[in-house]
């Protein structure tokens, strides 16, 4: 999978139609695979393309500052990787370029519970670089704490709850291709720790299979077993209501994630751009909020921003950019996204060109003087 001297590689559908062409289609059928009809994997890019900007003029756009912070540690763009398992399934060297990529680019990286590298693996490959892990709770409840502390004393800063996943949505193409693991590849974190979970045949199984590894019954509840289990802030990653994000500060996390898990779960829910609004009005900045899905320029960044996010998380681009070219080919991603974001936020020309969107920006209905750029929405 090595690119061509003249490829030019100019935004990211450059990646995804390298990623397509090269990779094995097994791979790329599972990384491209929504739930169903993909109507809200695909929801979740056109919802991007309805809203408009409103932009200012004269507002003098010569300094910029795009970093951030999440949870009180600085990122130099507000752009993070989202978690997304087998990594080795688009490089060699899997979820060690993807860390040493996001420590290079110096933004977070949200290593999943499916990744195919080691915990250990993953902090040795990029020491210093900020992570957090995402977890999905098991059947085996002890395994999954054993993740977790391992986590912490490895030095990932915050613990992300995966709640959209108590079975895995039907991905068609998954199902034709009877999706699974290659062998060589079954040498991840849950085996190396002799855990008796997620072996790649209980991956996609149907609600009541007994198969299944994960564990259906989790509910608000395991929030406290989490906290009992762990200093590290809480993330909790799935959220696309005002109820479940009301109930989410009840449960005293620090961060909520809106996301529909790139319409892989529940097809027919809504656009998580679209969602971002009602989450981040009823969380009234008690917590950060973030959004996933869809992100594939660096006007969309900045349209997420606008509307309330602190922070948004790309999932199958950062598989792209791994599937071009490994660490440098995520790290070319991840700049394009952050050159795009920046040309965007100057050309909006938001006052003081600063990063802390979400306290002085709004939907334009709220008609504030204070409001120096906005955005709307067209339906
Ligand atoms: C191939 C793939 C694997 C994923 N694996 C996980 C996972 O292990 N844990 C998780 O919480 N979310 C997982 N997700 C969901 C992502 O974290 C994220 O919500 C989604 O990819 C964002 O949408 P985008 O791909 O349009 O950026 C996965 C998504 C993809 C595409
Ligand atoms: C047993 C669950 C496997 C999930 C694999 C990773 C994931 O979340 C995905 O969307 O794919």
């Amino acid at each position: 999978m090595v690119a061509s001297a003249t490829m030019s590689m100019v935004c990211l559908s450059d990646f995804e139609v390298y990623a397509k062409k090269y990779l094995p289609k097994i791979a790329w059928d599972y990384f491209a695979a929504g739930a169903d009809d993909c109507t809200t994997r695909d929801e979740n890019i056109l919802a991007y393309k309805r809203i408009r900007f409103r932009p200012r003029m004269l507002r003098d756009v010569s300094v910029m500052d795009i970093r951030t912070k999440i949870l009180g540690s600085e990122i130099s763009f507000p752009v993070g990787i989202a978690p997304t398992g087998f990594h080795h399934l688009a490089w060699p060297d899997g979820e060690k370029s993807t860390a040493r990529a996001a420590r290079a680019m110096d933004t977070c990286y949200i290593a999943s519970t499916y990744s195919t590298c080691t915990l250990e693996e993953i902090s040795a490959a990029a020491p210093g670089g900020l992570r957090w892990f995402q977890l999905y709770i098991h059947r085996n409840r002890a395994a999954s704490q054993q993740l977790v502390r391992r986590a912490e004393a490895l030095g990932f800063q915050g613990l992300v709850l995966t709640t959209d996943l108590p079975y895995t949505g039907k991905r068609r193409d998954d199902v034709r291709n009877g999706f699974r693991l290659p062998p060589h590849m079954k040498k991840n974190h849950w085996v190396t720790a002799a855990l008796a979970f997620a072996v790649p045949e209980c991956i996609f199984s149907p609600p009541g299979s007994a198969a299944s590894c994960l564990d259906p019954s989790v509910t608000w509840n395991d929030i406290y077993w989490l906290r009992s289990l762990t200093r590290l802030p809480i993330i909790i990653k799935g959220i696309l209501t005002r109820e479940d994000a009301e109930l989410a500060v009840k449960h005293g996390v620090q961060g909520i994630i809106v996301s529909n898990h790139g319409g892989r779960q529940l097809d027919e829910g809504p656009a998580t751009i679209d969602a971002l609004v009602e989450v981040v009005e009823a969380v009234r900045g008690r917590v950060e909020v973030y959004v996933d899905g869809g992100i594939r320029k660096g006007s969309d960044v900045l349209k997420a921003l606008a509307l309330g996010a602190k922070c948004v998380f790309i999932g199958r681009p950062a598989l792209w950019g791994l599937a071009y070219r490994g660490e440098e080919g995520l790290q070319d991603v991840l700049r394009i996204l952050r050159d795009e974001f920046r040309l965007s936020m100057a050309l909006a020309e938001m006052q003081n060109c600063k990063v802390q969107l979400s306290k002085t920006w709004n939907f334009c209905s709220s008609g504030h003087d204070s409001i120096s750029f906005s955005v709307f929405s067209v339906y």
